[in-house]
């Protein structure tokens, strides 16, 4: 069985990564800092959950600390470092850019001189759709310009692919970079729509859309992106991947679909679109279906009351969570 160093675990995406690498039998080193980018709860529950298992073991940590990050070197080795902690995020990115640039760029760097001085083979990055600017040929393949990012949080996973291109040229590192789409399903993350709806619908609170409710999104089943991130593992060379679900639906439809799982009418307040919003996004990912044999599994169908049913049946708590 393999160990692999997983960063953010206790994050939406890799804490679900994590659990699917245990359930195979792997031994899992999971980092993560715990900071406040949203409440720590949410967090602290996704732990505790990978923390009642023996193949768990976690370093509470901040990957931008660069001694911080190489005392992880003594931890090894690892058959692969799956980088995926990171200041997520559009907007807050335009906000304090530094947090990003530090963790999103410093912390991929730190986390890339830990693979290689631990002779690790495979290296693993969570990049974002967002890289693809406002106006992406829809859906967006992966040949698509990235040149130019809108924002510190685009221009952060820019660098951090760089990094790791260089670092693939330099030490033949071998690297799979996932550009996710927007990713939703249990425990997602309060600042993303998904949660926000569910939370605000249910709690009877004010839904606030930004725009007019018409752009759409392209979104994936969290156990999709968790398996597909698992599928990367294997020697690809270099390559950057598109994981992102192959069903669209509008903001409004959203609404209306979590109103009639949880039985209640959404009080909708409409709000000027921030401009770091793009209309629409989805993914072609025809390059994940070729190189990984990978495809979205679960519907928007399934998914939607998957994730309205956790949420209910953990509203004693959830229903606290802030919604920044
Ligand atoms: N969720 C999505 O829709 C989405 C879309 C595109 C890309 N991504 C990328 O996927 C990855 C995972 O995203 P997520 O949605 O699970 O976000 P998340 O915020 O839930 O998870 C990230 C985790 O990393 C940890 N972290 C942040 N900075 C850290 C640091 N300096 N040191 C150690 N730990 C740190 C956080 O505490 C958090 O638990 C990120 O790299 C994100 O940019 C996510």
């Amino acid at each position: 069985m393999s160990r692999y160093l997983v960063t953010g675990a206790a994050g939406f995406i890799a804490s679900r990564v994590s659990q699917f690498l245990m359930d195979a039998g792997h031994t899992v080193v999971g980092v993560d800092n715990l900071n406040d980018a949203y409440d720590v709860r949410m967090k602290d529950y996704r732990l505790q959950r990978l923390q009642k298992q023996e193949l768990f073991n976690f370093v509470k940590m901040d990957i931008s600390d660069k001694d911080a990050a190489l005392a992880l070197v003594d931890k090894g080795p690892y058959d692969g470092v799956i980088n995926l902690a990171a200041r997520a995020g559009v907007r807050q990115s335009v906000e304090n850019p530094w947090v990003y640039v530090n963790t999103n760029v410093n912390g991929t760097l730190n986390m890339l001189e830990v693979a290689v001085r631990t002779g690790t083979k495979k290296f693993i990055l969570a990049s974002t759709s967002s890289i693809y600017g406002s106006n992406p040929p829809i859906p967006t393949p992966e040949t698509a310009s990235s040149d130019y990012p809108l924002q510190p949080y685009s221009a952060t996973k820019k660098g951090a692919e760089a990094l790791c291109h260089s670092y693939h040229y330099l030490h033949n590192l071998d690297v799979t970079i996932f550009r996710y789409f927007t990713v939703y399903g249990p425990a997602a993350r309060p600042d993303m729509v998904m949660f926000r709806f569910c939370q605000w619908i249910a709690e009877g609170r004010e839904v606030r859309v930004n725009g007019d409710g018409t752009q759409s999104r392209g979104f994936t089943y969290l156990d999709d992106i968790a398996r597909g991130t698992i599928l990367g593992l294997k020697p690809v060379g270099y390559e950057v991947i598109n994981l992102g679900g192959h069903q669209v639906i509008t903001i409004n439809d959203l609404i209306h679909k979590v109103e009639d799982l949880v039985g209640k009418k959404a009080n909708v307040i409409y709000q000027d679109r921030h401009p770091a919003d793009v209309m629409e996004n989805s993914a072609n990912v025809d390059k994940a279906r070729s190189m990984l044999g990978w495809e979205p599994q679960v519907s928007l169908e399934e998914g939607i009351p998957n994730l309205v049913n956790w949420y209910l049946s953990e509203r004693s708590w959830v229903s606290q969570i802030l919604t920044p």
